[in-house]
C-alpha cells in the first residue's frame, strides 16, 4: 500500500537536531570567535570545533521575516494549495454518486452530470497546482539563494581561524550540501507538504459530511501514524546528526589529501591517505545505511496503520449500510477518502524527513551568517574585494588619520576562541605595535620567531587569543589587506584576478596597476596579454609573477593598511630587485608592515620590531638598533656576511 514519495534514505542529519539540553551549550564570549550570540548552539562536544548552528526559535524568526516581506506571494501559493486540494474531493464524490446511481438503477443519463463536474473539478485542480507550484518556487527559492549569498559572504569575512574551525569540509558541506539539500526541499518537498497537508484537511472535512461515523471510523489510525512518526523522528534524528558530521568528515579527508597532492606524492603518503578516505566513507556509508533500514521500517508501520484504518471504515460502512444509515454511494466515497489519505499522509510523513533536513541546513547557515554578524565587525563583512588572503575595504573618512593599532596581542594555536591546545606555546606573546597611516614598520627574526602569526593577526585572518588589532578604534576586519607568502591566484585572466580587488576598473587602470608594479613589460609578452588565461590550468607563471600580479591587485585595491608578508622572498636577484620596487610602489603612501627576510627591505623602515620566540625583543630605526649591537645587529651581520 505505502509508498515512499520522493522519499530517499540518505543520512544528511542535523546537528541542532541531535543537540540534547544537556550537551547544547552557548558558545564562548567576547566579540572573537567564541562570541555569545542569541540562538546559536553548539551540538555537542564532538562538534565543539565546528562552526555554530542557529536555534529552532531562530530559524522559525528569519523564515516569518521573510515570508512577511512577500505576504502577497504567500497568499497567493497558499490560495492555490487550498483550490487543489478542495479539487482533490471531487473524485471520491463523483464515483460516490455513479455507484449510487447504478444501485438505484437510475440509468446511464444520471452519471453525465457527476463526470462533467469531475472533469471541471480536474481541470480547475490541474491548474491550480500548477500555479501552486510555480508560485511556491517562487517564494522560497529566492530565500535559499538570498541565504546562500549571506553565507558565502559571512564565511570570506570571517577569520581564517574561525572559518576554518572544523576544517575546510565543515563550511564546504554546509554551502554546498545544506545549501543543495534546501534547495531541493524548497522545490519539491515544501509544496508538496503543503499540498498534502490541506489535502489530508479537505479529505477529513469531506469523511465528517458524508457521516462524522466515517470520521470516527478513520480515526484509530492517527494515533498509530502519530506513533510511528514520533518513534521515526527521535530514531533517526542522532542517525542524521552523526551522518551529516561524518559527510563533512569525507569531504575534509579528500579536500585535505588533494590541497597536499605535492606533499602526498612527495612522502608517498597515498596509500595512507587512500586509507583515511575508504575509513571516512564507510562511517558515511553505514550511517545511510542505519537510515535506510529505519525509512524501511516507519513504511512498513505506517501501511499497518492504513490496513486497520481502511478496515474499521469498510466495517462501518457495512454495518451503517445494513441498518439502513446510509447508501453505498456515500460508503464507496467515505472508503475512497480514506485511500486517497494514503499517499497525502505518506507524502506529509515522507517528505516531513526532507524538511527536517533542509531545517537543519538553514540552521547550520544561518550559524554561520549569524557568526560573522557576531565575530566580524559591520565593516568587514559584505564588501569583500580579496588579495591573497586577506580582504580589505576603502578606507571611510572616519579611518583617515586612525593607526593600525597591534595592542598586547597575543596567540597561540588551536581551536579559536578557545584557550589553544594544551602545552602549546604562544607563537605571538603581548606584541604591540602602532603603525600610523603612511608609516612602515618592518618586523624581522629567526624562522618559527611568529613573524607570519603576527602578520595573519594583522590583518585579521586571525582572532587574537588576548589583546587586540584596531583601527579607529574598531576591530581591523577587512580593512586590512594581507600579501600573503605564496599569493592565489585564481582560474581566469590576468585581468579576471585584478578586477578581482577593482570590479570597475578599466583597461587603463589595469595597465596603470601594472605598469607602477613593473609587470607591465612580462604580462605583454604573455600568449593574449592581459587575457591570457592563468590559474589552476592556465599559462603557467613563476613566484615572482605571481606577487607581481598580487602587488598589482593591492594597488587596484587601495587599502588604508597593508601587510606584506615576505612578499618579495621568492625570486632571483634580479627579479627580487624588481619585486622590491613593485613592492615599495605598492605600499607608498599607505601604512604598511612589512615582514621580510631580506634586510635590504626594512633599513628604510621607520621602525624595525624584532621577534625572538614570539616576543618583541628589540625595536628602533636600523642605524639605532646597529648601535645597540643586539639580536638585530647579529641578524644583519649574518645577512650580509651571506649575501656578500
Ligand atoms: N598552523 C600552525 N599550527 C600550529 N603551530 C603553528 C602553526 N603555524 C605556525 N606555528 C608555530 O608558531 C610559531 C610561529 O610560527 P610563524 O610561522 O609565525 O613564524 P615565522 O617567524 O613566520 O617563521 P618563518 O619565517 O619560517 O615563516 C612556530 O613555533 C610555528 O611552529
Amino acid at each position: 500500500m505505502s509508498t515512499a514519495p520522493g522519499q530517499t534514505a540518505s543520512v544528511r542529519g542535523s546537528q541542532e537536531a541531535a543537540a540534547s539540553p544537556a550537551d547544547v551549550s552557548e558558545i564562548g564570549s567576547g566579540a572573537s570567535a567564541g562570541a555569545t550570540y542569541p540562538g546559536a548552539i553548539a551540538s555537542d562536544a564532538a562538534t565543539a570545533r565546528l562552526l555554530p548552528v542557529a536555534d529552532n526559535r531562530r530559524c522559525l524568526a528569519w523564515a516569518t521575516g521573510y515570508a512577511r516581506r512577500r505576504p502577497g506571494l504567500l497568499a497567493a501559493a497558499l490560495g492555490a494549495m487550498v483550490v487543489t486540494a478542495a479539487m482533490g474531493l471531487a473524485a471520491p464524490l463523483a464515483t460516490g454518486e455513479i455507484v449510487q446511481a447504478l444501485v438505484e438503477r437510475r440509468g446511464r443519463g444520471a452519471a453525465i452530470g457527476p463526470v462533467i463536474r469531475l472533469a471541471l473539478a480536474v481541470l480547475v485542480g490541474a491548474l491550480a497546482a500548477r500555479a501552486a507550484g510555480r508560485l511556491s518556487a517562487r517564494l522560497v527559492l529566492p530565500a535559499v539563494a538570498e541565504l546562500r549569498e549571506d553565507v558565502l559572504a559571512a564565511a570570506v569575512a570571517l577569520p581564517v581561524d574561525v572559518a576554518e574551525a572544523g576544517g575546510s569540509g565543515d563550511l564546504i558541506s554546509r554551502v554546498c550540501n545544506d545549501v543543495d539539500q534546501i534547495t531541493d526541499a524548497a522545490q519539491e518537498s515544501l509544496a508538496d507538504f503543503t499540498s498534502a497537508a490541506l489535502a489530508i484537511c479537505a479529505a477529513f472535512i469531506g469523511l465528517a459530511a458524508l457521516d462524522w461515523r466515517f470520521l470516527l471510523a478513520a480515526l484509530p489510525a492517527v494515533p498509530i501514524q502519530l506513533w510511528t512518526l514520533r518513534w521515526y523522528l527521535r530514531s533517526s534524528r542522532p542517525v542524521y546528526a552523526a551522518g551529516r558530521i561524518a559527510e563533512g568528515r569525507r569531504t575534509e579527508s579528500l579536500l585535505g589529501t588533494f590541497a597536499a597532492l605535492p606533499t602526498v606524492r612527495a612522502l608517498r603518503l597515498g596509500p595512507a591517505r587512500r586509507a583515511a578516505a575508504a575509513q571516512s566513507s564507510l562511517d558515511a556509508v553505514s550511517y545511510e545505511i542505519q537510515a535506510t533500514r529505519l525509512a524501511t521500517r516507519f513504511y512498513g508501520r505506517l501501511n499497518g496503520a492504513e490496513l486497520i484504518g481502511l478496515g474499521t471504515i469498510l466495517a462501518t460502512a457495512a454495518v451503517l449500510i445494513h441498518d439502513g444509515g446510509t447508501t453505498v454511494g456515500a460508503a464507496t466515497s467515505a472508503a475512497l477518502f480514506f485511500v486517497g489519505l494514503f499517499n497525502p499522509i505518506n507524502t506529509v510523513l515522507g517528505v516531513f524527513d526532507d524538511l527536517q533536513q533542509a531545517g537543519a541546513g538553514i540552521a547550520r547557515l544561518l550559524g554561520v551568517r549569524d557568526h560573522a554578524a557576531v565575530v566580524v565587525p559591520a565593516s568587514g563583512r559584505g564588501a569583500a574585494a580579496d588579495t591573497d588572503t586577506a580582504t580589505a575595504t576603502a578606507d571611510t573618512d572616519a579611518d583617515a588619520d586612525a593607526s593600525l593599532v597591534i595592542d598586547e596581542v597575543s596567540f597561540r594555536y588551536g581551536p579559536p576562541g578557545g584557550p589553544g591546545r594544551p602545552g602549546t606555546p604562544e607563537a605571538v606573546s603581548g606584541i604591540s605595535i602602532d603603525i600610523a597611516p603612511d608609516r612602515h614598520v618592518a618586523v624581522v627574526g629567526v624562522s618559527g620567531s611568529g613573524k607570519s602569526t603576527l602578520a595573519g593577526l594583522a590583518a585579521g585572518l586571525y582572532t587574537p587569543g588576548s589583546g587586540s588589532v584596531t583601527i579607529g578604534g574598531t576591530p581591523v576586519a577587512g580593512r586590512v589587506a594581507l600579501i600573503a607568502q605564496q599569493p592565489h591566484l585564481f582560474a581566469g585572466t590576468v585581468a579576471d584576478n585584478l578586477r578581482l580587488a577593482a570590479p570597475k576598473a578599466d583597461d587603463a587602470q589595469i595597465s596603470a596597476a601594472l605598469t607602477a608594479t613593473g609587470a607591465l613589460p612580462w604580462v605583454s609578452a604573455l600568449p593574449q596579454g592581459t587575457d591570457t588565461l592563468i590559474g589552476a590550468g592556465g599559462h603557467p607563471l613563476t613566484g615572482g609573477q605571481a606577487q607581481h600580479l598580487a602587488l598589482a591587485r593591492l594597488l587596484l585595491l587601495d587599502p588604508p593598511f597593508v601587510i606584506l608578508d615576505e612578499a618579495t622572498a621568492e625570486g632571483g636577484s634580479d627579479a627580487a630587485r624588481s619585486l622590491d620596487a613593485a613592492a615599495r610602489a605598492a605600499i607608498r603612501d599607505r601604512g604598511a608592515l612589512i615582514i621580510a627576510h631580506r634586510l635590504s627591505q626594512v633599513v628604510a623602515a621607520a621602525q624595525i620590531v624584532v621577534l625572538a620566540d614570539g616576543r618583541a625583543v628589540e625595536r628602533g630605526t636600523h642605524d639605532e638598533l646597529l648601535a645597540a649591537d643586539g639580536h638585530y645587529a647579529h641578524l644583519w651581520q649574518a645577512w650580509s656576511r651571506h649575501r656578500t
